[in-house]
């Protein structure tokens, strides 16, 4: 199994290269050169197993010996050990062909935690056997620097410094990443928004002397190892409601487009998924990309689902690098306009598109409304984000099942939801003192020589 850049320039890695490697050397993002497919028959021995087992079957397949069976069945159960819910990722219904996949019974209360636990797993277990140190930087618009913050707190040989951007991410999101007191993590507040964190990370990767210097890596979905862990759930969830043998759909909440390319890759591999749904918040550039043809910034505009307040979504670089028939010099010549403020997609690449992914727009009132009528009619309580996919699924319901990903526990964003519903969420008891904790932060500004100096610094000592 081989890993190409999405603009083909950089070398061809092993999953564990590419793993280590984060973003490629040439700008790209790495994915694999071809998809394993699992059979129909593989697909239906699925129902009824455990989530660790169902990850192993559709993980194992990417891996190309990087680990062993053994040592791979182990890291998946350490990465899981931790989750709130014995089923890891349980739906529940909502409607009469409308289901919640609950994925937020990770230790940070959000769907991160499914890929990070277990990169955190791999990294170490890769690490162990080379002895090297690494230094992480991640950008987050504040799920993923929580979840790398829980996954990677405490390890010797990894300093993990966490962007986020100041006054942006909810009271509980900033709490996680600045409570952790080891003294291996950094939270930094950015003064700017996720767009401008997820860049400088990305300077820091094309900076190779720096690069080199400190050991880069990433965890953001730019890893690849992100996606593939995340392409489980599909699995998981579309088992339980019949497939192979009825084709499910899935409406996902968008932002970076890391979450719903694993449902794309899991369509690949075989799952039978009649419709794969992209639903933005007002930072609504991926459904006008759909609808218009052309990928236009316009400006992030803070919202109540603040995770997903990003304009650059990484991601979708590896479904235009499909959608171009994989020419990588396409991809990066659309990637240069980009950073003059955007692109008209190619007709083909739209079609392409347009036969892949449904999308849809879910305004803040609709948000709002959406939470209060859930918990009126089943008495479920949605996060803002999950709440945004619930209103665009009901858009797009049909004869298939439909699967709404709910990405994180309506207890990250309590001021939303009281705003919606008049009560506040509790956040699980492992976490109620979340708020005594002393909080450790520091201010940085969007300025990628300061960044490298304090980055630097702080590895030294
Ligand atoms: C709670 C929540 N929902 C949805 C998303 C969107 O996921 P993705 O960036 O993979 O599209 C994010 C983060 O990006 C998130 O933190
Ligand atoms: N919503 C994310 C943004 C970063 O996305 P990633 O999946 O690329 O790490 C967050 O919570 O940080």
């Amino acid at each position: 199994m081989r890993y190409i850049s999405t603009r083909g320039q950089a070398p061809v890695l092993s999953f564990g290269e590419a793993m280590m490697t984060g973003l490629a050397r040439d700008g790209g993002l790495y994915v694999p050169e071809t998809v394993p497919v699992m059979s129909q028959a593989d697909i239906a021995a699925l129902a009824g197993l455990p989530y660790e087992e169902i990850a192993f079957r559709v993980m194992w397949p990417f891996l190309g010996g990087t680990f062993s069976e053994t040592e791979f069945h182990g890291l998946i159960a350490k990465a899981y050990a931790g989750f709130g819910h014995a089923a890891r990722a349980p739906l529940v219904q909502l409607g009469p062909n409308h289901f919640l996949l609950e994925l937020f019974h990770g230790p940070t209360l959000a769907f991160k935690d499914f890929a990070m636990q277990l990169i955190g797993q791999m990294m170490q277990a890769a690490l162990a056997k080379t002895g090297e140190r690494i230094t992480i930087v991640g950008a987050t618009s504040g799920d993923t620097g929580s979840a790398a913050m829980e996954a990677f707190r405490g390890l010797a040989n990894v300093d993990l410094f966490i962007l986020f951007p100041h006054g942006r991410v909810s009271d509980v999101q900033r709490r996680q990443m600045t409570t952790p007191a080891e003294a291996n993590v950094h939270a930094l507040a950015m003064d700017g928004d996720f767009d401008d964190c997820q860049a400088r990370v990305k300077d820091m990767f094309n900076d190779f002397a720096f690069r080199d210097g400190v050991r880069l890596a990433g965890v953001n979905s730019i890893n690849w190892a992100r996606v593939l862990a995340q392409v489980v759930y599909y699995f998981s969830s579309a088992v339980s409601l019949g497939a192979p043998h009825r084709a499910v759909s899935f409406t996902v909440p968008t932002g970076n487009f890391g979450d719903i390319f694993a449902g794309y890759i899991a369509r690949k591999m075989g799952l039978p998924i009649d419709t794969l749904v992209i639903a933005t918040n007002q930072n609504d550039i991926l459904d006008r990309a759909m609808t218009s043809g052309a990928y236009v910034m316009d400006g992030v505009k803070p919202s109540i689902s603040p995770s997903m307040d990003i304009q650059v979504s990484s991601n979708f670089e590896r479904a235009l690098f499909d959608a171009y028939g994989r020419d990588g010099a396409a991809i990066s010549a659309l990637m240069a306009e980009l950073k003059s403020g955007g692109f008209t997609i190619s007709q083909g690449a739209v079609q392409m598109l347009r036969d892949t992914f449904a999308s849809g727009r879910c305004s803040e009132e609709e948000t709002l409304a959406t939470i209060r009528a859930q918990f009126a009619a089943t008495g479920e309580i949605l996060c803002p984000h999950g709440a945004v996919g619930v209103k665009v699924a009901e858009e797009h319901l049909g004869a298939a099942p439909m699967i709404t990903l709910a990405t994180a526990h309506p207890a990250k964003f309590p001021d939303a939801v009281e705003r919606a519903m008049g009560a506040r969420p509790a956040l699980p008891p492992r976490m109620a003192d979340l708020f005594d904790r002393p909080e450790r932060q520091t201010r940085v500004p969007n300025d990628l020589d300061a960044l490298q100096t304090l980055i630097r610094e702080r590895i030294a000592r």
